[in-house]
């Protein structure tokens, strides 16, 4: 397991108590002294209890990565190149990789999975990705929750699936890798949205309507990404953009909704602890549109905010006019 947030805490939980034993990467040299003395993350999801039997936390990523079968990447994708360049070339020949992370590598405007296989040479059919409408936070306090596991091997996502489900996660397999990765990355667009709209004061009325939208941008983005057919109600795609823009514990949305109510973009992200993918999200996305040429109005609006700063109030007053 490569990361030491929430997300990598929820997986490890998972895993581990499910039987798997876990070499776990954190960054952090206390977080991983205070793990193996306490047991607990000191600082995400800090109420879940690690059987060290099962797990291990380590500072070193070559040594976590060496005899592991699996290798889940769990860091925010803002960091995850970072990470990854930390491993030699051959270090993940002949494993199984699945990308956790929700978001895509800044500056190159690439999927994770795309820049794990051109940095390390596999083939496509040894990765896969974790999505579903899931929050850490839940599985901590082991809510019932659903995952996709997408692979274009199939039964290398069914494999996974069978690591994963438990009492509370039902876990199933689906082909689809780049259609249900893009869409974890837009998803966070729309939640950050969402938060803006929030944060200026617009009611349940218009979100619905801005997520209804979203939907369709998101379909028309895929389409000229990668034309597959897909079902963009299935809870991979839907499901999760719907998490993530009502939920609670959407750190988009709460990203978003701080922006909305005038906290700079440097303040809102100095008073999270947690990583909002979604504000990556946004450049990557509309960086690659440039060259799509796809109606985008919420993920235009988002960045006219984010990078242009283009104030929120009048950003919206303009996607107002644009939604149907
Ligand atoms: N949290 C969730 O519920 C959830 C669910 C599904 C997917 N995800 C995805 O999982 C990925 C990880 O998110 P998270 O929620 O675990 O993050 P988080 O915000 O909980 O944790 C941030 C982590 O990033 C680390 N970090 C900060 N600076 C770093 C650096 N320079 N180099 C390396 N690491 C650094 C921190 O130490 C911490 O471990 C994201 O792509 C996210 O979209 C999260």
């Amino acid at each position: 397991m490569l990361g030491g947030g929430s997300w990598a805490t929820a997986l490890t939980k998972i895993l581990s108590e499910n039987g798997a034993r876990v070499s776990w990467w954190l960054r952090g040299k206390d977080d991983v002294q205070h793990l193996r003395t306490t047991r607990h993350n000191p600082r995400y999801l800090s109420s879940v209890a690690f059987d060290l039997t099962r797990v291990f936390p380590s500072t070193d990523i070559a040594e976590v990565v060496k005899d592991a079968e699996w290798v889940v990447l769990a860091v925010p994708a803002a960091f995850v190149k970072e990470a990854l360049d930390k491993l030699d070339r051959d270090a993940l020949k002949g494993k199984r990789i699945i990308s956790a992370i929700k978001g895509m590598i800044p500056g190159r405007n690439e999927l994770v999975t795309d820049y794990a296989m051109e940095r390390f040479r596999l083939k496509e059919g040894c990765m896969g990705v974790v999505a579903g409408p899931c929050h850490a936070e839940e599985v901590a306090l082991e809510k019932q929750s659903y995952l996709t596991i997408g692979s274009p091997d199939v039964a290398l996502a069914e494999q996974f699936c069978q690591l994963l489900r438990n009492r509370y996660v039902r876990a199933h397999a689906a082909a689809d890798l780049d259609g249900i990765e893009y869409c974890a990355v837009m998803k966070n667009i729309i939640a950050l949205t969402c938060g803006i709209a929030h944060g200026l004061g617009y009611g349940d009325n218009f979100q619905a309507v801005l997520v209804s939208n979203a939907v369709q941008e998101i379909r028309r983005f895929l389409h000229a990404l990668s034309p597959e057919p897909r079902d963009l109600s299935a809870s991979a795609y839907l499901g999760d953009l719907l998490v993530t823009a009502y939920s609670q514990f959407s750190r988009n949305r709460t990203f978003g909704s701080m922006v909305g109510r005038g906290y700079s973009v440097k303040s809102a992200q100095l008073e999270m602890n947690m990583i909002a993918e979604g504000y990556y999200a946004v450049k990557s996305i509309y960086e690659l549109n440039r060259e799509l040429k796809v109606t985008m109005p919420i993920t235009s609006a988002a960045y006219h905010v984010l990078y242009e700063k283009i104030a929120p109030v009048v950003e919206l007053e303009i996607l107002k006019e644009k939604l149907r």
